[in-house]
């Protein structure tokens, strides 16, 4: 590489200005300060227990808004400049491409090997890319569907090549938005003929692939397909296959493809995703060992053809080269709303670029392959003199084979995972901050840009949302916590990463709080400062009330105003304020629920695959919508219907007049009605999903359970209060 004094940057970052936003970020602050204060000066005043509650809550909502400040405190956006990449490197540096799936029902093998395609055919010299593909469902249909694949990706990447095509996963690229006729080629009438021609050809390959899934499962698996005539999917030996071999070393061939489906025992842990990445890199060491490495779930297509190019930009040049260790794209949905994928750039991608970058995300990721060996991005690179810190991994990789590396004894008995010297373990999710790699600062690329499949139902958004809860909250309570690395990590950093890594403990807070308001109804008392309904005021107005309401206008108008200034609707602010909620009290409650089952030691926390469903037309699209939300027996449900059969109780009991005398005349008020409507308002899915039948309803049994505790919270907060 040449000196990086000599020639212009490949990048450089600039910081935002956001001087509007950081005075309604403190006004917000300021208002949640006061609201506290005014309930623990009012605490003295005998409001009991409702009051002391909010207290706790509204600290807790203080403390986590102080954390979002610090995320929107200093954004900054980088500039790349990949057409300088050719004075800086002679020859672009080799990358190994790692793509990972694991279970060829849920994932079919359709949105894998596209997935595959759109990387085998970015714009970069094919020789020095290796594409991985590791199978942890040890399936002959995915090895199947990726042989045929190979083959067709040999016309599709000089297809793409010759016209410049934009989207190279061929499933999205022959949706109707990519006809011939809307193409800057349209009217060359070869690029029509050839059109047609790899339209013809992917077609077949569809249906080549939809009937081996068939047909596969009833028939002997002959010929290359022998190798998993016995194979069951939890216990199998290593099978590596390289696909294709770009043997002329040359760039216009296709990239190296080799299938691994790396060995599984019962009685070996494999670690899910994580064991998987750790095989690949060891595997790629001993065959590629390219410097830099990219990892991409398996239905993650990427929708720029220039990605590596411009992350390598980023990797090489920024002024502090040294410690960049790793590029991650955000992760984003095809089919998705569009209002996400802007807001999370507005506010994650900007916002973490001053304080040493995101965290890894587990897909869409760039890595320097020593920062997972455990070394610092600007440690010398001679790893087999480096013995003592690498527990040898350089060494063993090249004495074993690709299959002994690949096995699942591997690991036994080494420190990996715990010394962080490759993907942490135990690991549902793979935020991660590795001791090893502590001073390599990432950068979070809007560049690269991986598409992925958004979960297309209710029930498996929640299981999505769970997991990641569950991952987080491990990582919390371990030592892979960031707050061990205060020090090393700037602490603005470290708080960053807390304000995720505490998802899974924001369901409670939330919880009490919602419960607060319908407790308060049944019960007629009061947690927020007192506001009079009544005709009879029995109590002069508390001037406090002013500060929530100024609070709660304040807050929605500010978010409602950054959605309209980027050009969304107040529609999809809605929707998401709504699924919030829904996503915070159910499964973030369930995530914090596994995680103390799995602390108790009373079950291990498994890895929900995610099913991916292949959107083929525009109808379908993989949004989940409100509106439609579905619904399933998942006890997950549980929470969010009691909430709301509690808040219709609680506003029945008070429009029929059914409230006990208010305790020394200090009865429920406005604000405590107004919250509850609210709520209502924010649950209005799971209001429709209890008048609506399938899929789209919620089913009798967990009405019938969220029924029965509603009736007791109803029936304990009467009883109490006909006591008092
Ligand atoms: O035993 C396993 C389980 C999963 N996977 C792969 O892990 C990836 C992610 O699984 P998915 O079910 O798609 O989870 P998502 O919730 O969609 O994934 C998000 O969340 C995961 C953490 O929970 C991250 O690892 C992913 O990168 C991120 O995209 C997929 O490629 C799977 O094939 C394996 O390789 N082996
Ligand atoms: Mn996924």
């Amino acid at each position: 590489m040449v000196n990086p004094m000599i020639f212009l940057p490949l990048c450089e970052k600039i910081a935002v200005k956001n001087t509007k936003q950081k005075i309604l970020d403190v006004t917000i602050y300021y208002s949640l300060l006061f609201l506290f204060s005014s309930i623990v000066l009012s605490l003295s005043k005998n409001h009991g227990f409702a009051r002391f509650l909010a207290f706790l809550c509204e600290s807790w909502f203080t403390f986590i808004w102080l954390l979002t400040i610090n995320i929107h405190w200093t954004p900054a956006e980088y500039k790349i400049f990949p057409e300088r990449l050719h004075e800086w490197v002679q020859d672009l540096p080799p990358v190994d491409i790692f793509v990972t799936t694991a279970d060829s029902d849920l994932e079919p093998p359709i949105i894998t090997f596209n997935t595959l395609l759109s990387l085998l055919a970015v714009d970069y010299a094919a020789h020095k890319l290796a594409c991985y593909l590791s199978d942890d469902g040890c399936s002959p249909l995915t090895f199947y569907s990726l042989v045929e694949a190979s083959k067709f990706a040999k016309l599709w990447v000089q297809f793409c090549k010759k016209y410049n095509v934009q989207v190279r996963a061929p499933f999205r690229y022959f949706l109707g938005e990519f006809m011939p006729s809307d193409h800057a080629n349209s009217c060359n009438e070869e690029f029509q003929w050839q059109w047609q021609k790899m339209k013809n050809e992917y077609d077949q390959l569809s249906r080549k692939v939809d009937d081996a899934a068939q047909n596969l499962s009833h028939c002997d698996l002959t010929g290359e397909l022998a190798i998993f005539s016995n194979a069951d999917s939890r216990n199998h030996s290593t099978i590596v296959k390289v696909i294709w071999e770009n043997k002329e070393d040359s760039s216009d061939h296709l990239p190296h493809l080799v299938y691994i489906s790396r060995e599984k025992r019962s009685q070996h842990n494999h670690h899910y995703k994580a064991g998987a990445m750790n095989v690949l890199t060891r595997v790629s060491a001993l065959m590629t060992n390219a410097p830099f490495m990219l990892n991409v779930d398996c239905d993650m297509f990427t929708n720029n053809p220039q990605v590596v190019r411009e992350t390598i930009c980023l990797l090489l040049g920024s002024k502090r080269e040294t410690v960049c260790g790793f590029v991650q794209g955000p992760q984003l949905f095809y089919d998705g709303p569009a209002d996400q994928v802007v807001i999370s750039n507005e506010y994650m991608v900007k916002g973490v670029a001053e304080i040493q970058g995101p965290p890894y995300e587990g897909t869409g990721c760039f890595h320097r392959r020593k920062v997972i060996y455990g070394l610092g991005p600007d440690e010398v690179t001679n790893l087999t003199s480096e013995k003592g810190k690498l527990a040898d991994e350089h060494e063993l990789v090249k004495e074993f084979g690709a299959c002994q590396v690949a096995a699942s004894y591997y690991e036994y008995g080494t420190n990996r995972g715990k010394k962080f010297i490759s993907y942490p373990y135990p690991n549902l999710i793979h935020l991660f901050q590795p001791h090893g790699i502590v001073d390599s600062h990432g950068v979070y690329s809007e560049f690269s840009a991986f598409l992925g499949c958004a979960p297309s139902d209710g029930p498996a958004a929640m299981i999505q949302q769970k997991r990641w809860a569950t991952g987080l909250l491990e990582i919390l309570f371990s030592i892979s916590n960031p707050i061990f690395s205060i020090g090393d990590l700037q602490s603005r950093r470290c708080l960053a990463y807390i304000w995720i890594l505490i998802w899974g403990l924001r369901s409670i807070p939330e919880l009490c709080y919602a419960i607060l308001p319908a407790y308060c109804i049944i019960y007629n008392s009061n947690f927020l400062p007192y506001f009079c309904l009544n005709c009879v005021p029995v109590q002069v107005e508390e001037p406090g009330i002013y500060i929530p309401v100024a609070l709660f206008v304040i807050y929605n108008l500010y978010t409602l105003s950054e959605y309209l200034r980027l050009g969304f609707r107040i529609r999809s602010w809605w929707i998401n304020q709504s699924m919030e909620r829904i996503t915070t009290m159910n499964a973030w409650l369930f995530a914090l629920a596994s995680f103390i089952i799995k602390f108790l030691g009373l079950s291990e926390t498994v890895f929900e695959v995610t099913q991916k469903d292949q959107s083929n037309s525009d109808n379908n699209d993989g949004t989940i919508n409100p509106e439609e939300f579905t619904f399933d027996k998942s006890p997950v449900f549980i929470p969010g219907t009691t909430i709301l059969l509690v808040q219709l109780a609680a506003l029945a009991t008070a429009l029929l007049g059914l409230q006990p005398e208010a305790h020394r005349g200090q009865g429920s008020g406005l604000g405590e009605f107004m919250c509850s409507f609210y709520l209502v308002a924010c649950f209005w899915p799971i209001v429709k999903g209890l008048f609506r039948k399938g899929k789209y309803g919620i089913p009798f049994s967990t009405m019938c359970k969220s029924a029965v505790l509603a009736f007791i919270f109803v029936h304990l907060g009467r009883s109490s209060s006909n006591m008092g």
